[in-house]
């Protein structure tokens, strides 16, 4: 008997799954660490989340693996699908990730730090301990690739974009098992003009039209578009010019930006949701106003160039679970046709509009997109 492993190695959790292998991967075991740090917690599916002291990322790997080969007994893993946040100009289709591969996306480490090394070690754990299994990487920017070039572009000197100074967009796998979700129980919609927003830690939205991305809040690095736990999103280059012109250097600024930035650096107090949420602090609403507001413009925006709006659909942590947060994102979107189903929304339903134009909450799936690609690799 053979099994398929999936890694996917976010800002601040470790998820993993392991599948029977078949066109349709059937689901043995999943779970993650999540909360990376001082207090890390593991949580495997139908159990209680225990806390497991320290982890960083690479002793995440480590428990997870020794997790899965306890939970394997004779079977042998003949396939580790990975998550690579960044494919970069070359990277769209699943690949093997041979040396060759790994070197040219380790190039690309300084453009998602707080992912790209972390699903590259996760690579390099999972060869070390699966040495005869195919190991297969899965690209966050693919489902991207193809959008148009006003989403593709800078208006930098050209030389730039030639370079891949692009906009990427990222939390592709997400997008990509979301609109097969749509695809499948709404092909009306699937056809249709749909805001898919990827709320979780990190967070971007994408334009799908036609099941494809025309273009994504997130761009050259998982930095730009809605605010998140920890990172910026939009900002304006002047900021960071006057920063360097106060004499920060350029690890100082990324810290910043990456890490202490977003809604933890808005309120002061947590990058998490549930603990804003929960908080009576002035800091803690405005950080959420100002995460509503940016999801908001986005939305507008997006409508204006897809010419109108089809559906709505909300995944990732907070656009799973917050139901506080998708209620202020659709208040006052009536013009264009939103109207939330209070009733629905407060228990996460799927269906939660009443309006003309649909919104939806769908589980997203990032592991499943991961070990699909590998059960087409191995035939
Ligand atoms: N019930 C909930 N209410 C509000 N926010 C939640 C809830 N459950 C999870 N979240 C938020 O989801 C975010 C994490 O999203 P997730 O998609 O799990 O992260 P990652 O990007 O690391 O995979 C955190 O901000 C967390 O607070
Ligand atoms: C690309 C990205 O931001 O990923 P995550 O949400 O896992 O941090
Ligand atoms: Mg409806």
């Amino acid at each position: 008997m053979s099994a398929i492993l999936t890694l996917n190695a976010g800002s601040s959790s470790l998820k993993f799954a392991v599948y029977a292998p078949a066109p349709e991967p059937e689901l043995n075991l999943s779970g993650l660490i999540e909360n990376l740090g001082p207090l890390a917690r593991m949580k495997l599916k139908g159990e209680d989340a225990r806390e497991i002291g320290p982890a960083d990322h690479a002793a995440a790997v480590r428990a997870i693996l020794s997790t899965v080969e306890g939970h394997l007994g004779d079977r042998d893993v003949v396939g580790v699908g990975h998550r690579i946040v960044h494919g970069g100009k070359t990277f769209g289709d699943p690949v093997a990730l041979t040396a060759d591969v790994i070197a040219q996306l380790t190039a690309l480490n300084p453009l998602a730090p707080l992912h790209q090394p972390h699903n590259l070690a996760a690579v390099a754990a999972a060869q070390a301990a699966f040495p005869e299994a195919l190991q297969i990487g899965c690209f966050d920017t693919a489902f991207h690739r193809g959008h148009p070039f006003v989403n593709d572009a800078f208006a930098l000197p050209r030389h730039l974009y030639d370079e891949g100074v692009r906009r990427y967009g990222f939390h592709g796998l997400s997008y990509d098992y979301v609109t097969g979700v749509v695809a499948q129980q709404r092909p009306d919609l699937a056809r249709g003009r749909v805001v898919v927003c990827h709320l979780g830690n990190g967070a971007s939205m994408c334009a799908v039209q036609g099941g494809r991305s025309i273009g994504s809040t997130m761009g050259f690095s998982a930095l730009d578009g809605l605010p998140m736990g920890t990172r910026c999103g939009q900002l304006d280059p002047g900021v960071l010019l006057y920063l360097m012109a106060r004499g920060m250097g350029a690890a100082q600024i990324e810290q910043m930006l990456y890490l202490e930035s977003g809604l933890k650096g808005l309120s002061g107090i947590s990058h998490d949701m549930r603990t804003l949420l929960a908080s009576a602090a002035p800091e803690a609403a405005e950080a959420i106003d100002y995460y509503v507001f940016r999801i908001k413009r986005e939305l507008g925006a997006m409508a204006a160039v897809m010419g109108g709006l089809d559906a709505v659909v909300f995944c990732g942590g907070i656009g799973e679970n917050a139901a506080p947060i998708r209620a202020r994102v659709i208040e006052g979107l009536g013009f264009l046709g939103l109207q939330l189903d209070a009733a629905a929304n407060a228990v996460n339903a799927t269906d939660i509009g009443i309006g003309p134009t649909e919104i939806l909450v769908i589980r997203t799936d990032e592991e499943r997109v991961i070990a699909r690609a590998v059960a087409r690799a191995l035939g």
